[in-house]
């Protein structure tokens, strides 16, 4: 890939886990009735013939690592636990009291921060307490995140038993001047560790996390790390784009200078050697920081074209309704998204108040809608039509034209009725979704609000 085309190229822009992407959300925000009435018809719409999933956002994070951009709360009391279970299950109550039938749950995940901070008894007791008031889904699907330094084997058994059969690690990078730089010693053996018993468990999709573009990375050290990545040979990795986003408020980027950061073009080298390499071990690029092994079911999913994207990145199977419990959670009813206050404080204390935390979200409108099925496909499927009626919208053309000069650099190939990305452009997906942001384009942030595209 030409050094020339990611300096022109490498812009700030979302991530597109939503359409509209949160800062554009309407400033008014959403009705709490509003809210709650797409809920229910969202659950009227769908809970019997898809079901629904259920994000949990378990916040607490015993040490921070100085990169990391999740919401997260850190903390050594481990007394936080029970209450905040308490008040998750409170919220659940909260949402299936507006239901009039039992939920159907296709998937959980539980998020972070840190799910394995909490004890496998306090999982249990989370996991049953909304089991309690619900059904699975035959195809249920239920994935948590783990940090490789405190998750014990009865953590996997217990989730196993629940009916866990995903995780993912939290790994970044191996090498140790990476890792002293981003507050967080990550020892191979570790890894190692939770891999081996999670395969002995009967985990079917183990996947780790690493991340391109840290302080002081290298060629080297890639290389270095996603070798020592195969030989656990996990199911699939998630090789995400370092994002620098320092002046978010609770994020907590630190501990080191915008010099020990690769420049964009070191960055791009780390990404292509990244790439080369996973696919030189036979892993598969399913979508934007994805890759997964043939053999697992996000790579299927990618071949029946049935993968998604929501607010935790690509998932196999789509739900109309996703609820996010916890704070900070993003839920989406498809009509529209809520977000919940971002401290444990304010959540808890509204939870308690018998209302649904919610403080900001959006309502979408008919043109929200077009624009966010073009942004899932092209997210999804490097690909978009307008041959149907109902995915045409007034500025096509316009859009179009905004993307005569990417087609020029041979980085999208625009049809009568559709458009692709040729294989080698799939680094610059943002960009071409940024063509379609009718709300980006109308309303140019006068700050940075994104991290940069590539
Ligand atoms: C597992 C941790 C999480 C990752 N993303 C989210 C979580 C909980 C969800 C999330 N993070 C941010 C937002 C935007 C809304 C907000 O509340 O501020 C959401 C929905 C903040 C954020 N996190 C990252 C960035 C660049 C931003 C700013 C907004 C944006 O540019 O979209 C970085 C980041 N977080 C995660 C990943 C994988 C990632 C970058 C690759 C995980
Ligand atoms: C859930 C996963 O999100 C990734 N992650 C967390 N913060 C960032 C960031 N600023 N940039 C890129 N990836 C990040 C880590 O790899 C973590 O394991
Ligand atoms: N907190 C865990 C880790 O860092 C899970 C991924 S980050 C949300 O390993
Ligand atoms: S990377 Fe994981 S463990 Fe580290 S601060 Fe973020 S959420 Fe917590």
């Amino acid at each position: 890939m030409g050094s020339n085309l990611i300096q022109k190229y490498n812009i700030a822009g979302p991530r597109y886990t939503s359409y509209p992407t949160v800062p554009f959300w309407d400033e008014k925000g959403i009705d709490y009735k509003d809210w709650i009435s797409t809920v229910k018809q969202a659950f009227r719409e769908s809970n019997t013939t898809e079901g629904i999933s259920v994000y949990i956002h378990l916040p607490f994070c015993e040490n921070l690592c100085t990169f990391c951009g999740c919401h997260k709360r850190i903390t050594k009391q481990h007394g936080v636990e029970e209450p905040y279970v308490e008040t998750v299950l409170k919220e659940w109550n909260l949402y299936c009291n507006e239901f009039d039938t039992k939920p159907r749950i296709k998937e959980i995940h539980l998020g972070g921060g840190t799910p394995t901070f909490f004890s496998a008894t306090n999982l249990e007791r989370l996991i049953n307490g909304i089991l309690a008031k619900s059904e699975k889904c035959d195809d249920f699907e239920f994935s948590f995140e783990a940090h490789p330094n405190n998750t014990t084997k009865e953590h996997l058994q217990t989730l196993y038993n629940l009916g866990f059969r995903r995780n993912s690690f939290g790994v970044q990078d191996y090498d140790l001047k990476v890792q002293k730089t981003i507050n967080r010693i990550q020892p191979f053996e570790k890894v190692e560790e939770a891999t081996r018993l999670s395969r002995e468990i009967g985990y079917n999709s183990i996947s780790h996390d690493l991340v391109f573009g840290l302080p002081h990375q290298t060629k080297e050290s890639i290389i270095d790390t996603i070798t020592k990545t195969k030989e656990l040979k996990p199911d699939r990795i998630a090789f995400y784009s370092y994002a620098h986003v320092p002046w978010i408020k609770g994020v907590g980027q630190r501990g080191y200078d915008e010099k020990d950061l690769p420049t964009a073009d070191e960055k791009r080298v780390l990404y292509e050697t990244g790439k080369q390499l996973l696919g030189e071990l036979g892993y598969v690029e399913i979508g934007m920081d994805h890759f997964a092994l043939p053999t697992d079911s996000m790579h299927k999913a990618m071949e029946t074209k049935s993968l998604h994207r929501n607010f935790m990145g690509y998932t196999a199977g789509k739900t109309q309704l996703m609820v996010g419990l916890g704070m900070s959670s993003i839920s989406d009813s498809w009509y529209s998204f809520a977000q919940n206050v971002k401290t444990v404080e304010e959540y808890t204390e509204l939870v308690n108040r018998g209302v649904i935390p919610i403080f900001r979200g959006h309502l979408l409108n008919k043109e929200d809608l077009v624009i966010r099925k073009h942004i899932l496909e092209i997210m999804c499927h490097f690909e978009t039509s307008w041959e149907k009626e109902e995915m045409k919208f007034p500025e096509l053309n316009d859009c179009l034209e905004k993307l005569k000069e990417m087609e020029q650099d041979g980085l999208v190939i625009i049809s009568e009725n559709g458009l692709k990305l040729p294989e080698h452009a799939r680094p610059f997906v943002r960009n071409v979704c940024m063509a379609f942001d009718l709300r980006l384009i109308r309303n140019k942030p006068s700050t940075r609000i994104f991290s940069m595209t590539i």
